[in-house]
C-alpha cells in the first residue's frame, strides 16, 4: 500500500470537513495514548493494579473506537454536533474520573493529560456548552474523591485534593473565555466567508451579465449558442434563436432622452425573459439587439415565441413617455440546420428580421 492510500484508509481525505474532525480526533486520541502510556508508569510505581491499567486502557481503547467507527462511516452527520466534541468531553470526564478513583496518588500528573483532552472542547464548543462540560468534569473529580475518601481513606490526601479541585474549578471559566473567544472568531470567520461567496457571486455576475439589463451579456450568450449548437449537433436535436431588433432606437433616445432608452431597453429585456423557458437563453446581443437561444425548440413554436415577445415589447411603458408612445421591434427566426457557425446563424436570423415583419 502506498503512504497516499494508507492515509486514505485512515482519513476521509474526499469529505475535507470530516477529514478535519477526524484529524483533531486523532490528535486527541495520541493524547489518550500518552494517557495510557503514563498509567503504565503508575503501575510500575505500585500505584496502580495491572488490571486496573488494563481495565482503563480497553475503557479507552473503546471509547475512541466508537468515535472513529462514527467519524468514519459519516453517521456523525446524524447528531447535532457532527464533530461530535460534546461527547468526546463527556468521554473524557468519566475517564477522568474513573482514572482518579483507581490510582492511589500522584493524580496531579494524570489530572493535567485529561485537562489537555479537555481543551479540544475549546475549539469546538461555545461557552455555555464548554461550562457544562466543565461543571461535569467537577462532578466526575468529585465524586471519585468522595468514593475513595470512603472506600480507601488511606489513598485520600484531603489537602492536596482540595487544591486539584480549586484548581480545576479556576480552569472552568478560563476554558469558557477561550470558548468565547475561539467562537467569536468562528462566527467571524463564517461571516467573511459568505462576504467572499457573495463577492465571488458578484464577480461572475459582472463577467457574465449585462449591467443595464442583466440578462447575458454579448460573450456570455454567444458562449450559450456554441454550447447549444454542439449539443444540438450531439443530440440531434432542434435549435431555434431568435434575433430581436428594436427599430429606430437613436430616434427614441434622442425624443425621450437616454436614461428613458436604458428604462425600456431594462423593461424589454425582462418581458423576454418572461416569455421563454428557464433553460433558454435570453442575451443582449448589441445595444438595442437581443438574442433568445432556445434549444430542442421546433420551428412552429419558435415562431409563437417570436410572435409573443414583439407582442409583449410594444406593451413596454417607461414613466415620462406618452401613452399612445409604442416600442416596435424586428424579430427574426432561424432554425439550426446543423451545418453553419453561430456567426452564420446569427445572419440568418437578423435576415429574417425583414423590415415586413415590423409591428
Ligand atoms: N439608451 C440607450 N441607448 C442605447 C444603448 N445602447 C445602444 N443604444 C442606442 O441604440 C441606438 C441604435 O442605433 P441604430 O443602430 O442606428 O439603430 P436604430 O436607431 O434602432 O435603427 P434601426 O435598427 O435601423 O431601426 C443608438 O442610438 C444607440 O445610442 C443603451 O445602453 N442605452
Amino acid at each position: 500500500m502506498t503512504t497516499q492510500r494508507w492515509i486514505g484508509a485512515v482519513l476521509p481525505l474526499e469529505d475535507p470537513r470530516q477529514g478535519l474532525r477526524v484529524r483533531r480526533f486523532l490528535l486527541a486520541a495520541l493524547v489518550y495514548a500518552l494517557a495510557i502510556a503514563m498509567l503504565g508508569l503508575y503501575v510500575r510505581q505500585g500505584l496502580l493494579y495491572p488490571h486496573e491499567w488494563q481495565f482503563l486502557a480497553l475503557i479507552i481503547v473503546l471509547f475512541n473506537g466508537v468515535i472513529y467507527a462514527l467519524l468514519r462511516s459519516g453517521r456523525n452527520e446524524r447528531f447535532a454536533d457532527p464533530s461530535l466534541t460534546g461527547i468526546q468531553m463527556i468521554l473524557v470526564c468519566i475517564v477522568m474520573g474513573l482514572t482518579m478513583y483507581l490510582i492511589d496518588s500522584g493524580r496531579g500528573g494524570m489530572l493535567l493529560v485529561y485537562l489537555v483532552l479537555l481543551m479540544f472542547g475549546v475549539l469546538r464548543l461555545n461557552p455555555r456548552q464548554f461550562t457544562a462540560v466543565g461543571g461535569f468534569a467537577l462532578v466526575c473529580y468529585a465524586s471519585a474523591m468522595a468514593a475513595v475518601w470512603q472506600q480507601r481513606p488511606e489513598a485520600f490526601n484531603a489537602q492536596v485534593e482540595l487544591l486539584h479541585l480549586a484548581a480545576l474549578s479556576t480552569l472552568v471559566p478560563c476554558g469558557g473565555f477561550f470558548a468565547s473567544h475561539v467562537s467569536g472568531l468562528r462566527r467571524q470567520l463564517r461571516e467573511r466567508q459568505i462576504e467572499l461567496q457573495r463577492a465571488q457571486e458578484n464577480v461572475h455576475d459582472l463577467t457574465v451579465l449585462d449591467s443595464l439589463t442583466r440578462v447575458s451579456n454579448r460573450s456570455a450568450i454567444v458562449n450559450f449558442l456554441e454550447q447549444e449548437r454542439a449539443r444540438a449537433v450531439r443530440l440531434d436535436q432542434p435549435l431555434a434563436l431568435v434575433l430581436v431588433d428594436l427599430v429606430r432606437f437613436k430616434q427614441v433616445n434622442r425624443q425621450f432622452g437616454h436614461p428613458v432608452g436604458d428604462e425600456l431597453l431594462r423593461q424589454v429585456a425582462t418581458q423576454l425573459r418572461k416569455n421563454v423557458r428557464d433553460i433558454d437563453g435570453v442575451g443582449r446581443y448589441g445595444g438595442e439587439e437581443f438574442l433568445l437561444v432556445l434549444p430542442d425548440t421546433a420551428q412552429t413554436d419558435a415562431t409563437a415565441i417570436a410572435a409573443r415577445v414583439k407582442e409583449c415589447i410594444q406593451r413596454v411603458r417607461a414613466a415620462s413617455v406618452p401613452a399612445d408612445f409604442v416600442v416596435r421591434a424586428r424579430v427574426g427566426v432561424a432554425m439550426f440546420a446543423g451545418e453553419e457557425n453561430i456567426w452564420e446563424f446569427i445572419e440568418q436570423a437578423r435576415s429574417a428580421a425583414t423590415p415586413e415583419m415590423e409591428s
